[in-house]
């Protein structure tokens, strides 16, 4: 395949890919934002996490709720667990590389707080473990996941929400999971400042 071909397929697939996640993620994406919203009123906070691209997620998301995503209002209460190199080096040397996030979410997550765990294969070990920490810590879990969701599918409680992209290619996951989160940081603003 000539070159320039190969990188127009590119964006071909990604479209394709979002086309297909739109109306099977829309729902659930209102419903997240009803719950950011609920818990950021009540003075929760959004604990987001994830590994690669979507540690890169994690921090996107939380850099635009605690600074500003397109409209003007207070900063708005987000941490992204993958950013502390001396927590993560400290967690992942002294105990194991599956306790970075859970540790963090133990020590930081309160009742009322929110998850966002983010994972395109639903799989990595640190992420899961992070969800059941959030749940002993009795918080509720926003999950971004792909390839059906993977063991996140499995451990999710009843109040939790799932967003998975139908693709099993973590590119197009990735690149579906971001359209998420803007549409996401729209949602909440939209709710908590009305129509714009
Ligand atoms: O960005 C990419 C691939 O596009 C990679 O850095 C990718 O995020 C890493 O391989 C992650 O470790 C994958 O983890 P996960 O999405 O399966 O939880
Ligand atoms: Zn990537």
């Amino acid at each position: 395949m000539e070159l320039k071909q190969r990188v127009r397929q590119h964006f071909e697939d990604s479209i394709a890919a979002k086309q297909a996640s739109m109306d099977v993620l829309a729902p659930a994406i209102a419903a997240a934002a009803d719950k950011l919203v609920q818990v950021l009123i009540t003075d929760g906070k959004i604990l987001s996490c994830g590994n690669g691209g979507s540690a890169a997620d994690a921090q996107h998301f939380a850099a635009e709720m605690v600074g500003r995503f397109e409209r003007e209002r207070p900063g708005l209460a987000a941490i992204a667990l993958s950013t502390d190199t001396s927590a993560i080096t400290a967690i992942a040397n002294d105990y194991d590389y599956d306790m970075v996030f859970s540790k963090q979410v133990s020590a930081i997550g309160r009742a009322g707080d929110v998850l966002l765990a983010i994972s395109t294969s639903g799989n990595s070990p640190n992420v899961v473990s992070a969800i059941h920490a959030a749940h002993e810590r009795q918080m509720s879990v926003i999950a971004l996941t792909g390839k059906d969701g993977g063991q996140i599918g499995e451990i999710l409680a009843g109040d939790d929400i799932h967003l998975c992209v139908p693709s099993q290619r973590t590119a197009r996951i990735q690149e579906v999971h971001i359209t998420a989160i803007h549409a996401l940081c729209d949602a909440v603003d939209y709710l908590l400042l009305g129509g714009e």
